[in-house]
């Protein structure tokens, strides 16, 4: 977007809407499909989203080169143009986040995504230094992805907001509901906090009462319609409209997306192809949804009509 909204604005925005988790297209041989990807967010920018998150989970992260995140996020940059603020992923040891960190401000980023680092677990102390070591090399704001390996607890956390202004938001995808309180209640509205468990809408009512105001929603991707009436419908506390929407999409979608590991991707390529965005397989070790899931996505979409899944535009 290369704007001149500070860290704390971007984030303060993010906290307002809907988030977008867009996937990176890959060709047939695997290699990034930068026209796909582009379409895509063209489509994608019709949507009031508050922010894009590019190159994160549901963009495959774990399988791009540094070089290929910084021009994942070099793409949407250029491609969004200022219709929405652009976020990026950054990750694995300290000093690779801090260089991916550097590359995404230079590519015009208005943000950071940290992401686990690789495979290690991690004492606070050690987690709070490679949290640091990432906020100091930009000027961007860092949002803190708490999954798996890495998770920050509310004292350490508050350690880092006290001395980092740019640490802006927290992101959970552990779903430890003490903890989430925990963190809420100690740095309230020094953060913005985003729901990031696999299927976001599936904890996004219980969450906005943790004072978890916004979620990634994956299924955006493919339904951007049904997935902003359902974040509208969480913002107003509609249990009704939240309940149907579960029932109708999130639940059975869940169904096939248990099915095999690392199917929470998977799926939503597979949701790509199902509304005519072909946007490529999924990168090893990830693999593709079987022909017979992918028509039982089919008709899971069909059942909440082309008017709801796109509609909202
Ligand atoms: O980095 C990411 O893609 C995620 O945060 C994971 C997803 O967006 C998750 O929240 C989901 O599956 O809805």
């Amino acid at each position: 977007m290369a704007t001149a909204l500070s860290p704390v604005d971007v984030a303060q925005r993010l906290g307002a809407g809907l988030l977008s988790f867009p996937v990176t297209p890959f060709a047939a041989d695997l290699a990034f499909d930068e026209t796909q990807y582009r379409s895509n967010l063209d489509w994608l920018c019709g949507y009031d989203v508050a922010g894009l998150f590019a190159a994160g989970g549901t963009g495959e992260f774990f399988s791009l080169t540094p070089a290929e995140v910084a021009r994942v996020v070099g793409v949407a940059v250029a491609e969004t143009n200022g219709r929405v603020p652009v976020l990026a992923g950054a990750g694995y040891g300290t000093a690779i986040a801090c260089e991916m960190a550097q590359a995404a401000e230079k590519a015009g980023a208005d943000g950071l995504l940290l992401l686990p680092p690789y495979l290690v677990g991690s004492e606070q102390d050690g987690l709070s230094a490679h949290i640091e070591a990432v906020c100091r090399s930009t000027g961007l704001g860092v949002i803190v992805y708490n999954r798996d390996n890495a998770v920050i607890g509310p004292d350490a956390l508050a350690r880092l907001c006290e001395k980092l202004p740019n640490l802006v938001g927290y992101k959970d995808g552990i779903g430890d509901i003490e903890l989430m309180t925990r963190v809420y209640s100690r740095l309230g509205d020094r953060l913005t906090y985003i729901g990031g468990l696999p299927t976001a809408e599936t904890f996004a009512l219980p969450y906005l009462e943790m004072g978890v105001t916004t979620y990634s929603s994956a299924v955006f991707n493919f339904v951007p319609g049904f997935a902003l009436d359902f974040y509208a419908a969480v913002r107003r506390r509609d249990r009704a409209a939240v309940a149907q929407g579960l029932r109708d999409f999130i639940l059975p979608l869940i169904e096939i997306r248990n099915r095999r590991k690392g199917y929470a991707v998977s799926i939503i390529k597979a949701g790509m192809r199902v509304v005519g965005r072909d946007s490529g397989p999924v990168r090893h070790p990830l693999t593709d949804l079987t022909a017979a899931e992918q028509a039982e996505l089919a008709a899971l979409v069909a059942r909440i009509s082309p008017a709801q899944a796109l509609a909202a535009e």
